[in-house]
This record gives C-alpha cells, structure tokens and sequence, in this order.
C-alpha cells in the first residue's frame, strides 16, 4: 500500500539555462507543494504502513535545508527545475526512508513533476 505526506516550502528560484528573454530566468518564488509517498505492507498490528509522523520527522531537516531559501544556492539546485528538484528529494531522503516510493513536486497549481527514483522511468 501507498501512503503519502504533503509538505509546504516556499522557495524562491531562477532557471539558468532556459533559452533568452524566458520569464523563468528572473528570480521568483513558489508555494512547492511536495507529496512524498512510502509504499509497504498494512502491518496487522499497528494497521499502517508507518505512522505519519515519522514520515514528517524524516522530512524535516529537509525541509529545513530548502524551505524559505534561494534554490539556486543549494549544492545540487544550481538548475532549480521541478524534474531536478524532485530527484535531489529523493537522493536526500532515500538513505533516511527506505521505503520511499515517489517524490510529487507541484511547482505551481497546474505544473509539476512526479518521481519514482533512478530505477522508473
Ligand atoms: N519541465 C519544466 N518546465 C518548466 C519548469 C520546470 O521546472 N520544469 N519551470 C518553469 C518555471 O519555474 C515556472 O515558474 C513554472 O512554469 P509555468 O507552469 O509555465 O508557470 P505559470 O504559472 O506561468 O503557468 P500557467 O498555468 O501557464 O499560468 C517553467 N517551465
Ligand atoms: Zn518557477
């Protein structure tokens, strides 16, 4: 089963690499809703797959790292993008969540980017 946390971060960012005149070259910010799902057995016991707070515990020095900051200057974000933002999600909190099974960053309400790790397409 799958279950899920949705974290808020305000972030601001700037798009190094797209093409001239891009409005996502000038620095802006965003209201990053991330979604950061576990997958694993119900254990019969405990009826969950894990408790929600330990999901928010394991997210925390995390969000603490990109939450009211300047994307950019984090080692990693140089190219805030949400394809890049995702997976740097991801490589930060595999090691301390084992069971991760997806990072959803909705960068705006309409655009964002979903990741199942290095090994999904
Ligand atoms: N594949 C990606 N495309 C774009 C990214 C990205 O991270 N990955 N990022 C941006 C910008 O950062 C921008 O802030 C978000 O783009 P966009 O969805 O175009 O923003 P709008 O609010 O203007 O969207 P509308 O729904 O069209 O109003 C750009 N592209
Ligand atoms: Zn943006």
């Amino acid at each position: 089963m799958d279950i899920f946390k949705i974290f808020q971060v305000e972030a601001a960012h700037r798009l190094p690499n797209v093409p001239a005149g891009h409005k996502c070259a000038r620095l802006h910010g965003h209201s990053f809703r991330i979604e950061i799902h576990v997958s694993g057995p119900v254990d019969p016991h405990a009826g969950w797959v894990m408790d929600f707070a330990d999901l928010k515990a394991a997210f925390a020095p995390i969000h603490d790292r990109i939450d009211h900051r300047l994307l950019n200057d984090i080692p990693g974000l140089e190219n805030p993008t949400s394809e890049n933002l995702a997976r740097w999600l991801w490589e930060a909190l595999v090691p301390h969540l084992p069971q991760l099974a997806r990072v959803v960053v909705h960068e705006t309400c309409t655009s964002g980017c979903s990741y199942a790790g290095p090994d999904a397409r």
